[in-house]
């Protein structure tokens, strides 16, 4: 870069242009803004840069935008200013409008005249991609006149993710840039290009593998003076072919089957479709109409609150008092892992693709070489998609357990079978070198337990995976009553260095997913008791956005799962008739999956279970009337009368008692806060995102109003303890329901141990 000819240096040779003057005028007009966020200095001479500086991601707040506004007015009154670059601070373009903002007054000025400004300008404006230009930062990179991206950058609209469509005119200069079905595409999935697809579909104008900052000056420098005529993308026909409709017709379809009930993917279709119906300022129109439609919804609140629930899962705390920022996770450069079953194999796969070394264990000989051609295959197929390299020569198969003496870690994944986990950790406690950390794969087998096994109970978490344990993002990090806040972190680190997003969660049975879980299940049972099909419930659980119903997700995951964990809690009692076959200690029980098992109806992998598939194996549910004639011959066997039961009651009863037992799991601090517990839904259960989590749906719907219809179905059932509202609830209802992130001072904290 060449020499800056202002006085001011703020930042090493970037030259800020702002005298007192100007200072005062901008504080006056500003009123309480704390600082311009657009640095402005001058490169070269004749290269006016603006420089957005808003840590950690440089957001459009109000403050950036006002500092966009007030330098791009300066640049373009400089007689010596040929051409503008604007770029970002810190390597980082621009993550978007500042969506911390969105639920506050709107200040400042807004984005669309501000990049009204920059492409009406008379001066050519450079975007210095690096980092980042997503959502408002690519709507901003769109607005100049030219785009001069690094290769590592990611460009994209993510608007929709946050249940927004791009309403900073992205909708309506996409299609124009890049055509329709390339537009719809990024704009209804959300999903960031790399800088090289962003070439290819003709977004940027460049790419460089050195400093775009420097490539945009020099590059500003070569059209200084140049016609603009070409380069307003506003100003660009629309995009028109004969097969739009059909293009138009087929994305709409898409976006209905995939959106399980999100409004903004079809609306962001809709947007998209008056670039092509509307004249420019028409269609900025629209995409504002659309825009405030989705800004006030529901769905737009509970993607953004889902958004930063997501990223403060990452600072967990216990009740003992550890937190995130006070332990220091331990640095973990191999790792093994025991028993090569299907986790077992996922779990290699992600520790070997984060980089780590890996022992992996399986005692049987012809089950290790099964699992080593399985984690092969799932390396390749993953390196292909990644465009990552191979991860082959990190792992080391072995069928003797003394092969883990040396790692940092290990983390067992044998059957879920507490006494065969207890032998395998006295083993590991004789055979490890001191200080290594032993994590158990369970899914809700108690962690302490296993610790006492161990000559160090205080290296013992779990490490709950979901499958496949490669693919799914969720990991629920569980510590025990002795873990040691280390401990807890190096696994939370391990499951962060995977790509997973950890959650901590105390040690109880089932944790908090699989604890919550059981209600649910529960009143999905005594609703087929009462008369409902698996198809009727399924369908009003898929109509409210899961992925799956109930029914289908059990013959996914196998009947047989859960009538093992029912016989070794003396659950299962066969060939009981009368009442007692329907109580266990005084608590209504459904023997129905129980029933099902004998029957050898296992789901999907038998080919039978709550549905009949084509084959053993096969995937595609359809209705069993057989299922149907059971059900009847058991209502009759019970003197079960069957009755019609509406969806709104279906609903309730599945969702409220799982609610229910997460306000109890919040109050028995096995979860920090609601947003540990909604991003274990999202992410492992399949819960719908637009719906924020189980917990921010109830302070939607309203905690009164679920309250309520808890005690009705109580009174209704008052065996069923699930429907027990739980005390937490009553009190944030009798405290006129907070809003959410205030619910933590609701819970009795335990006494700090610190
Ligand atoms: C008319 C309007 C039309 C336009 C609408 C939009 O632009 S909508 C926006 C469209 N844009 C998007 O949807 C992009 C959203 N952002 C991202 O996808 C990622 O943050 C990233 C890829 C930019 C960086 O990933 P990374 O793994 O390196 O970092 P990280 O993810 O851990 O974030 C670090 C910190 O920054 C915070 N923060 C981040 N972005 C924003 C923001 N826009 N705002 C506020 N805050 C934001 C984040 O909460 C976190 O804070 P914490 O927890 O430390 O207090």
């Amino acid at each position: 870069m060449g020499a800056a000819v202002h006085s001011g240096n703020r930042r090493g040779t970037k030259i800020v242009v702002k005298d007192d003057a100007e200072e005062k005028k901008f504080n006056n007009n500003t009123k309480d803004l704390l600082d311009i966020m657009a640095f402005y200095s001058r490169v070269s001479g004749s290269v006016g840069v603006i420089t957005l500086q808003n840590p950690p991601v440089n957001a459009l707040s109000a403050a950036v935008r006002q500092g966009i506004v007030d330098t791009m007015h300066r640049a373009l009154s400089e007689p010596e200013v040929k051409s503008v670059v604007i770029c970002g601070q810190n390597g980082k373009f621009c993550g978007g409008a500042d969506i911390r903002e969105f639920r506050a007054n709107m200040r400042g000025p807004p984005l669309v005249p501000m990049i009204h400004l920059i492409e009406a300008a008379e001066k050519p404006v450079v975007a210095a991609i690096e980092g980042v230009a997503l959502g408002g930062g690519l709507e901003l990179a769109l607005g100049c006149h030219y785009r001069i991206a690094h290769s590592k950058a990611r460009l994209g609209l993510p608007e929709v993710t946050l249940g927004l469509l791009p309403g900073a005119g992205g909708t309506q200069r996409l299609p124009r840039l890049i055509g329709v079905p390339a537009a719809l595409e990024l704009i209804t999935t959300g999903r960031h290009a790399t800088a090289a697809e962003a070439l290819q579909l003709g977004i940027v104008d460049e790419v460089t593998d050195h400093s775009a900052v420097d490539a945009a000056v020099k590059f500003a420098q070569s059209v200084a003076g140049k016609s603009l005529d070409a380069r307003r993308i506003s100003t660009y026909p629309c995009p028109r072919s004969p097969d739009l409709a059909e293009i138009f017709e087929k994305a709409m379809q898409e976006v209905r089957r995939s959106a399980r009930g999100a409004i903004a993917p079809v609306t962001c279709v809709q947007a998209v479709h008056a670039s092509v119906t509307l004249p420019y300022a028409k269609g900025m129109e629209r995409e504002r109409e659309l825009f405030s439609t989705l800004f006030t919804s529901g769905q737009a609140h509970a993607l953004q609150y889902y958004f930063f629930a997501q990223r403060a899962v990452s600072r967990w705390s216990t009740p003992s008092g550890a937190r995130w920022d006070t332990s220091k996770p331990r640095p973990v450069h191999k790792a093994a892992v025991i028993g090569l079953g299907t986790m077992g194999r996922g779990i290699t796969v992600s520790l070997a693709q984060a980089g780590l070394s890996v022992v992996a264990v399986e005692t049987q000989e012809k089950q290790l070489l099964e699992a080593k051609q399985a984690v092969s295959g799932m390396l390749e197929r993953s390196a292909k998609r990644r465009g990552a390299p191979l991860a082959h020569d990190k792992i080391k198969y072995s069928c003797s357990i003394q092969a883990v003496a040396d790692v940092d870690l290990v983390i067992e994944a044998v059957f879920e079978d507490m006494a065969l986990k207890k032998t395998i950790f006295q083993q590991l406690s004789g055979i490890c070198k001191p200080g290594t950390f032993l994590c158990t794969n369970t899914s809700g087998l108690d962690i302490d337990e296993l610790a006492s096994q161990t000559q160090s109970p205080e290296l013992v978490v779990g490490m709950h995976f979901f499958a496949p344990a490669h693919v799914m993002k969720l990991l629920e990090v569980v510590y025990g009553p002795r873990s040691s806040p280390e401990a807890l972190a190096t696994a939370m680190e391990m499951g962060k260095k995977m790509g997973k997003v950890s959650v901590a969660v105390g040690n109880c049975r089932g944790f908090v997913g699989n604890r919550m879980l059981k209600p649910y299940l529960e009143q999905a049972f005594f609703l087929l008791e009462e008369g409902a099909t698996p198809e009727q419930v399924d369908q009003v659980l898929e109509e409210f956005g899961f992925a799956m119903g109930v029914f289908k997700v059990s013959d996914l995951s196998g009947l047989d799962v859960g009538w093992k964990v029912r016989k070794a809690d003396g659950l299962v009692v066969p060939g009981s008739t009368g009442k007692s076959a329907r109580i266990r200690g005084g608590s209504r029980y459904s023997p129905l999956g129980d029933l099902l098992c004998e029957q050898g109806r296992f789901g999907q992998k038998t080919g039978r279970g709550w549905y009949q598939y084509d084959k053993p194996g096969g995937r595609v549910a359809k209705p069993d009337p057989w299922l149907h004639g059971f059900l009847e011959e058991y209502r009759a066997r019970h003197g079960l009368v069957a009755r019609r039961i509406d969806h709104q009651e279906m609903l309730e009863r599945c969702l409220y008692a799982l609610i229910n037992e997460g306000f109890q799991i919040l109050q028995d601090g096995i979860a920090a806060g609601p947003e540990d517990i909604d991003v274990i839904y999202v992410l492992g259960y399949g819960w719908p995102r637009h719906r924020g989590g189980p917990m921010f749906y109830a302070g939607l719907v309203g905690l009164d109003k679920v309250l309520e219809r808890l005690e009705h179905y109580h009174q209704v059932y008052p065996n069923v303890s699930g429907l027990k509202p739980c005390s937490l609830i009553r009190k944030l209802a009798a405290s006129s329901s907070p809003p959410i992130h205030r619910w933590r001072e609701f819970i009795q904290k335990p006494r700090s141990q610190l």
